[in-house]
């Protein structure tokens, strides 16, 4: 397990003010923040506000130093111990950082295998299993320049994988590919965390991409953590409950007491707004009574009042959900609109 305790970071700069004079600046980026990371769990880091991703990630690379705080990996804490611990992590990015493009496929992953201590004939072994896991054997001699972005992207895990880290951290894994390339992608985060046991972090801009993948997210605002749940859980708690909508024939006014009665007998206690509407595709007649009833759970009120409709000779044309996601829940707080 990977556990980052009270870790803060701050900067120091130097701004000129004059000629010969300059004044020392500091910015903490991180503050107090703790957070943990098991094998084979996939955890989203997101922020608002230059909230510290960048920092986070590159001190459990051990790119940087914290100013305080303990970062463990394992049980072996990372001060005085930098050469075990960069044994068992490693870092992917997105985009087209960190890989040489003179150099070819192949000569990459020897490179980089060189700077893990990794033996000669350690790195042939594993560049060609890498190179073929990532679909790019018939590509691994040709230099890097000539590869497409979804081509480069795959080179990005080989190289991540190159030490068979144990933790990963995933900056931006999916920047500006292809939709079907980066489901792909997706695909090979959740393979190697839940068949290879990695315990993954993940940060990206693309919510929806955080919603399916992690299994938890942190939140950072301005380098404090504000957030650590499961994303569903986030959703719920920020952007409120579901509304579903259930459209049906047959309505009677009669049956709204019974109703809101039912609906708290299944523990649903709900605003029933109700509509009458009339719908060109719902088949043979045109007008229907459309329920909606706000729920932490539209799907599981949907099917729980199935039986009730029909024994009250109620049929069902139509039903739909209305669910907030990962991304309003974000938006919502990075306006403040959430205490
Ligand atoms: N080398 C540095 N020197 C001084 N300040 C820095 C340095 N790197 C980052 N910062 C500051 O620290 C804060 C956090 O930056 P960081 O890059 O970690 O955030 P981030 O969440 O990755 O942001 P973004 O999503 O915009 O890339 C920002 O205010 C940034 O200006």
């Amino acid at each position: 397990m990977i556990q980052m305790n009270e870790v803060t970071k701050t900067y120091e700069t130097r701004n000129r003010t004059g000629l010969f004079r300059s004044e020392l600046k500091r910015v903490t980026a991180v503050k107090n923040l703790s957070l943990n990371i098991d094998k084979g769990e996939i955890v989203g880091l997101l922020g608002l506000n230059g909230a510290g991703k960048t920092t986070t990630i590159r001190m459990l690379s051990t790119l940087l130093d914290p100013t305080s705080g303990d970062i463990q990996i394992d049980g072996v804490s990372l001060a005085g111990n930098r050469r075990d611990v960069q044994q068992k992590v490693n870092m992917i990015a997105g985009g087209e950082r960190m890989l040489y493009w003179r150099l070819t496929g192949r000569e990459n992953l020897q490179y980089f295998g060189k700077l893990y201590g990794l033996s000669a004939s350690k790195i042939r072994v594993e560049s060609d299993r890498l190179l073929a896991e990532v679909g790019l054997t018939e590509a691994a001699d040709q230099p890097v320049e000539q590869y497409s972005k979804g081509m480069k992207q795959r080179l990005q895990i080989a190289r991540g994988l190159i030490n068979d880290p144990q933790y990963l951290f995933l900056d931006e894994p999916t920047l500006g590919l292809d939709a079907p390339i980066a489901r792909q992608l997706r695909g090979t985060v959740r393979q190697l965390a839940k068949e290879q046991g990695k315990g993954i972090l993940l940060t990206s801009h693309y919510l929806q991409e955080v919603e399916e993948l992690c299994d938890r997210v942190y939140v950072l605002n301005r380098g404090e953590l504000l957030l650590c749940d499961k994303p569903e859980a986030i959703v719920r708690q920020v952007a409120g409950s579901q509304t579903a909508h259930l459209d049906v024939t047959g309505w009677d006014e009669a049956l709204r007491p019974q109703l809101l009665e039912h609906l708290g007998q299944l523990g649903h206690p709900a605003e029933l707004a109700g509509s009458c509407r009339s719908d060109e595709s719902s088949f043979g007649s045109d007008a229907f009574y459309r329920i909606s009833v706000q729920t932490p759970s539209a799907d599981r009120l949907i099917t729980e009042l199935l039986p009730w409709t029909a024994a009250n000779g109620l049929v069902i044309t139509g039903f739909s959900c209305d669910k907030p996601n990962l991304e309003d829940a974000i938006i919502l707080l990075s306006e403040g609109r959430v205490s």
